[in-house]
């Protein structure tokens, strides 16, 4: 029993905000409470009924080297840890000096999985302080690397698992996971990890890899994360055929079996967490735009590959706008060429087409679909009948036989040109200002494509954006060698700045990490009921305009990774102001205090704070 009254307060008063019941706490109210020698004024306590060993092996609790002595003392440590407390300065010290060791990315991914498993402040605090560096290392291109090895790698438990075989328990298993407040649930069937394809349960990775983002750049707290992976099997024949392979050995569900089966999950979640956003990733075409319109109107959900890609994507087109001296409401003049006809490629299509009828410059939405070619495996979606007789050698080819088109892929069809023609004959006979890769085909951008398209226009924007940096459509080098320099250049994963001819050109990466830590913080914050498409459109023109007049000039079009906090920050007050504004928002808004200062607020930094031993009876 905690018989200290003040310390009774302080642990009341932790619990309710820990429990979501309290979001906005006051640190003083808080710790002028406190009656502890090592409680400041405006610091946060922690409380646990952990003892001894438990607290040290406990990542969310954990400081290894960093707990004080009278910390050691009420928690049962002393003796336990080296004597010596070491602040967090000097354990940076060590970690980064120790994973700049490592001689791989996959041994770097492997240390910071191993320091995520044992101290997740430190975890975090490195990783906010090196977001550029290291989120090559827990996101792309290494996690790619990581979700292909993950049955040879994988060490210790983290996220849950929804497998064929728990259909029918999966509302009783949600109550497994450990914590009673979900703020953000990135879920996969890892279909389509990346460019790499299917890779089953090994997927995990990418929820883990996205949600380190959430909490690292949106502010999101690590208690309140939660990676899922629903195993419906694999059709990847060298998983099923691997003995060490961890997910379900057989052939992945399909038709009404998947469909029940996403649904029992959803149910199950919603259940147990009727508040938390949830992001589904890397789902195959079509299921990925299936399972977002069957729940985006029932659940607080999102696709993030369509919807945050979108948003990301058409920043940077509308940036690039800008840096060619054009206005940002004339995107109707541009002549856009996706290579892909995936979840990402029509989403970040449907993004455009969007914003060209919301500028009002288009009559119709046709005329905007008309302004984008788009091509899949076969090359363009145009019209099979066209000059079939003439041509001899394109035997006319049905619609029918192009199984997998649907009503979303068939708005870009165009009537005026063959069915399946190449790409550097589409280019040469359109000259587009804007090329996007979302075909996780490696090389597809050909230099005989880009040497035309340059041909065409003074600055051709060219944005190969699959992942990982190996599926990339083209490299920055190829795109500023074959455009002479004049590339106005985006990545799916990080390249490095390009020298050419002795003159350093620009490198920016287009991916959606820029965009979904700091709409999950907005969604917390507002505790918004649902993600709306004015949600994105809104975060897409936030971070077309971040980017100065000067920065413009020498192509950079907005903020890199490195400012994600920064940028999550300005994402996520548009997201509470559309949440707001759409009448979706559920947290009252605050007399005298601005969005920006509520969010700010909100956001977890990582850094100790003292911990309290409490009874677990009181
Ligand atoms: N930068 C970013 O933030 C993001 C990047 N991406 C990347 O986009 C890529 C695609 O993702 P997603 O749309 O979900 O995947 P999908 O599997 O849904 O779609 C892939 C599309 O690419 C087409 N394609 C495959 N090979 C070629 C080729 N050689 N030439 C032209 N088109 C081809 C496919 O055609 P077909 O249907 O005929 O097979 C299909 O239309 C991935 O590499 C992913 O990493 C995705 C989300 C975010
Ligand atoms: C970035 C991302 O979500 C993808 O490549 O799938
Ligand atoms: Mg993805």
């Amino acid at each position: 029993m905690l018989r200290n009254p003040a310390l009774k307060a302080v642990h009341a008063a932790t619990q309710r905000y820990v429990s979501g019941q309290v979001r906005n706490y006051s640190r003083r109210a808080l710790t002028t409470l406190a009656n502890f020698p090592d409680l400041r004024m405006e610091t946060m306590v922690q409380t646990t009924t952990k003892h001894g060993m438990d607290v040290i092996h406990d990542p969310l609790l954990s400081k290894g080297t960093a707990f004080s002595l009278s910390e050691r003392e009420r928690l049962g440590i002393r003796g336990l840890v080296p004597p010596r407390t070491q602040e967090m300065d000097k354990q940076l010290q060590r970690i980064i000096r120790n994973l700049r060791g490592c001689r791989t990315p996959l041994e770097k991914f492997v240390f910071m999985t191993a320091l995520q498993d044992r101290n997740e402040t430190l975890y975090y605090r490195l990783l906010i302080d090196n977001l550029e560096e290291l989120s090559q290392i827990i996101y792309t291109p290494t996690v790619g690397e990581a979700c292909q090895r993950f049955h040879s790698i994988y060490r210790r438990a983290r996220g849950m698992y929804f497998s064929s075989h728990d259909r029918g328990q999966m509302a009783a298993m949600v109550h497994n996971w450990p914590h009673d407040q979900v703020d953000v649930i990135v879920v996969t069937d890892g279909s389509r990890v990346l460019g790499l394809g299917d890779l089953g349960a090994n997927g995990m990775q990418i929820p883990i890899g996205k949600l380190s983002l959430y909490v690292a750049g949106g502010g999101i707290r690590p208690t309140s994360i939660l990676p899922v992976v629903l195993d419906v099997g694999t059709n990847n024949e060298e998983l099923l055929n691997d003995p060490l392979y961890l997910g379900m050995g057989h052939r992945r569900l399909d038709g009404d079996e998947y469909y029940s089966f996403v649904d029992e999950w959803v149910h199950a979640i919603q259940n147990r967490y009727p508040d938390a956003l949830i992001q589904f990733e890397d789902f195959k075409y079509p299921h990925a735009y299936n399972l977002l319109h069957k729940y985006q109107d029932k659940v607080c959900c999102f696709n993030d590959d369509i919807q945050s890609t979108s948003a990301v994507a058409l920043a940077g087109v509308l940036a690039s706008l800008k840096a060619r001296g054009k206005a940002i409401d004339d995107l109707n003049e541009e002549r856009i060429v996706c290579v892909g006809a995936g979840s990402a490629g029509v989403g970040v299509c449907e993004g455009i087409v969007d914003c060209m009828v919301e500028q009002g410059k288009v009559k119709s939405r046709a005329e905007a679909y008309s302004r984008i070619w788009m091509l899949d495996q076969h090359g363009l979606i145009g019209n099979p009948h066209l000059g079939s007789e003439e041509t001899g050698k394109r035997a006319p080819i049905g619609l029918a036989d192009r199984a997998e088109l649907d009503e979303r892929q068939l708005q870009y069809l165009k009537k005026d040109m063959h069915d399946r023609t190449n790409l550097e004959d589409v280019v040469k006979a359109i000259k587009p200002t804007v090329i996007l890769g979302l075909s996780g085909a490696p090389g597809v951008f050909t230099e005989g494509a880009i040497r035309a398209m340059a041909e065409g226009v003074e600055k051709p924007v060219v944005f190969p954006l699959s992942n990982p940096t190996r599926s990339s459509e083209c490299s920055a080098e190829q795109a500023f060698e074959w455009t002479d320099g004049r590339a106005i250049f985006a990545s799916g994963s990080p390249f490095k700045d390009v020298e050419y001819k002795g003159e350093i050109r620009k490198v920016n990466q287009i991916n959606n990490a820029m965009s979904f830590p700091g709409l999950g913080l907005g969604i917390t914050v507002s505790r918004a009921t649902r993600v709306t498409g004015k949600m994105f459109m809104e975060t897409a023109i936030t971070i077309a305009n971040m980017a100065s007049e000067d920065q413009l000039k020498n192509g950079v079009l907005f903020p890199g990774v490195s400012s994600l906090r920064e940028v999550s920050k300005e994402v996520a007050a548009k997201v509470c102001e559309v949440a707001y504004e759409q009448g979706l928002a559920r947290a009252q808004l605050r007399q005298g205090v601005s969005l920006k200062d509520v969010i700010e607020e909100s956001m977890w930094d990582p850094e100790y704070v003292p911990t309290i031993r409490i009874d677990g009876h009181m």
